[in-house]
């Protein structure tokens, strides 16, 4: 019986890994949002430590050319965290588009979401169907509402 690394790793450590995967459209504050929860050096994918866990966060740009990239980071993910530009009131239905499509993928059926509707705390009522859900208001130059919804994520996952 081969144990992994990083099983090893967090049988010794007793850090729970958990592979979780934030994208959003370009200027959503995906990097913001990871340089307020502690990343000194950027890395690609970048860990995040909270509480007993490790995130690994795939902060994967939001342009264009680049989101076919996304689905090579799909398989495994145990959570979606999905960065919404809330005051971007022309492309939030252009986030939508795109985070519709991702819920849609075969390999991120089991992933739980954690939606930033970040730079306003507008209320958010889309309706997601057969999905574990929370919507979090955030402000990732303040740092608020980050670890409010990390908290959930931990939470959620821990119960599986
Ligand atoms: N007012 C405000 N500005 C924010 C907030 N979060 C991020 N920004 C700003 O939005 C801009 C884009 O943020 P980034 O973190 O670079 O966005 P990104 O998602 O990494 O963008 P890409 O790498 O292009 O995909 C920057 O000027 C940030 O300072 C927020 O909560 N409020
Ligand atoms: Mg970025």
């Amino acid at each position: 019986m081969g144990l992994t690394i990083s099983s090893l790793f967090s049988r010794l450590f007793g850090k729970k890994q958990m592979r979780i995967l934030m994208v959003g459209l370009d200027a959503a504050g995906k990097m913001t949002i990871k340089l307020k929860l502690g990343e000194t050096v950027p890395t690609i994918p970048t860990i995040v430590e909270y509480k007993n866990m490790c995130f690994t966060v795939w902060d994967v740009g939001g342009q264009d050319k680049i989101r076919p990239l996304w689905r090579h980071y799909f398989q495994n993910s145990q959570g979606l965290i999905f960065v919404l530009d809330s005051n971007d009131g022309e492309r939030i239905q252009e986030g939508a588009q795109v985070l519709q499509k991702m819920l849609g993928e075969d390999e991120l059926q089991d992933a739980v979401l954690l939606l930033f509707a970040n730079k306003q705390d507008l209320p958010n009522a889309t309706s997601l169907h057969n999905r574990t859900w929370y919507v979090q208001a955030a402000c990732a130059t303040q740092g608020t509402g980050l670890y409010e919804g990390l908290d959930w994520l931990s939470n959620e996952l821990s119960k599986r």
